[in-house]
């Protein structure tokens, strides 16, 4: 177990600042992902804090102290990687046990703590088998179990689900949860898929061209986006401009109470889920006609033109509206980040 903290991290690689100033502290035992867009750093923060890559500028510390200077297998920092990296020559067993023969463990305590392992990653009877002769799931749990074989203070984890089929995925992410749940061990997760990352951290760092945008839990970073560029990472919005005055905001489809008392001139984000059409116009509601309709088997996507403008509208299936149908429109303004408009 370790606390992690990355201190004014920098560094560019030909010329192009591929990390500008990272700062981030990950608390023992915690389950933290790196989560944004691809190419925006994320690989690269993560081989520093494992000694692959030395940052330009900066400073990582482990419980306090500083490991720029110690080596990659020193640091107790292990990193699986999306393509598992097995040793294709090399059996299951061997495999895992590997690290532990490097760093001088004799045969007997490493061949007990690879059965250890064996049976913590669920591979009884797959000591003797090569790589190529298990399945994908199989090989990533003898990646982990080799990387946990030197118990490291810290694991890494780059984009490990991302090679395999979604229910796969599903079944790897709950056994790697629950396995760090029971090891306490802090890990680092990288990814760029944002249900994974919200479903598996205990904080997140959304990341975007080498800055760290926002940190905080799920529930904040999901609901509590700090800027636009934050809110459009997962998924389209609807922005609508106004003015916010005692408690009331104002915009071109009529006045909605917010209780929302500091008047300024705002941009309303709102969430297609909390944009609710129905074909009853009801008094209050907004008027509108749907434009288009995407169906997605569970949930419905839908643009409707009101008052010269276009809201989009997210609901589940059951809903059988149809383009053209006139609609009534509740937003639900109460449940809108206002952020304030630019001077
Ligand atoms: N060794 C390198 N030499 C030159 N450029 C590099 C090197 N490693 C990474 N980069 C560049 O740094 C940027 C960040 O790369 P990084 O792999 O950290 O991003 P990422 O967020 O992990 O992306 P992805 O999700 O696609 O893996 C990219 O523009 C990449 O091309």
């Amino acid at each position: 177990m370790s606390t992690i903290e990355l201190l004014n991290i920098c560094k560019s690689f030909a010329g192009k600042d591929v990390l500008k100033n990272i700062n981030l502290r990950i608390e023992q035992g915690q389950f933290f992902s790196l989560l944004g867009p691809s190419g925006c750093g994320k690989t690269t923060t993560l081989k520093i804090i494992a000694g692959l890559i030395k940052p330009d500028s900066g400073d990582i510390l482990f419980d306090g102290c500083s490991v720029l200077n110690i080596k990659t297998e020193k640091r107790g920092a292990t990193i699986v990687f999306q393509d598992y990296l097995l040793f294709p020559h090399m059996t299951v067993e061997e495999n895992i046990g590997f690290g532990l023969k490097m760093t001088g463990v004799g045969k007997k305590i490493r061949h007990e703590k690879v059965k250890e392992l064996m049976e913590l990653v669920q591979l009884n009877g797959y000591e003797k088998k090569y790589p190529s002769e298990i399945s994908g799931g199989q090989r990533q749990r003898a990646a982990l179990a080799r990387a946990l074989a030197i118990n490291p203070r810290v694991l890494l984890l780059d984009e490990p689900f991302s090679s395999l089929d979604e229910r796969l995925r599903d079944n790897m992410r709950e056994f790697v949860l629950d396995l760090q749940r029971r090891l306490k061990i802090t890990t680092i997760l990288v990814t760029h898929d944002k249900e994974e990352a919200l479903m598996l951290s205990d904080k997140i760092a959304l990341m975007f061209d080498g800055k760290i945008i926002q940190i905080g839990t799920p529930n904040e970073l999901y609901n509590m986006p700090v800027s636009r560029e934050a809110a459009d990472f997962w998924g389209d919005n609807n922005y609508i401009e106004g003015k916010v005055e005692k408690g009331v905001f104002k915009c071109c489809f009529g006045d909605f109470n917010v209780g929302f008392e500091k008047d300024s001139d705002v941009v309303a984000m709102i969430r297609p889920e909390f944009v609710y059409l129905n074909l009853n116009y009801l008094d209050g509601q907004i008027k509108g006609k749907i434009l288009k309709k995407k169906y997605a088997g569970d949930k419905v996507y839908y643009e409707v033109l009101a008052s010269n403008n276009i809201l989009k509208s997210t609901t589940i299936s059951t809903n059988l509206l149809e383009v053209g149908d006139e609609v009534g429109i509740f937003v639900d303004f109460k449940r809108a980040i206002y952020y304030l408009q630019k001077q």
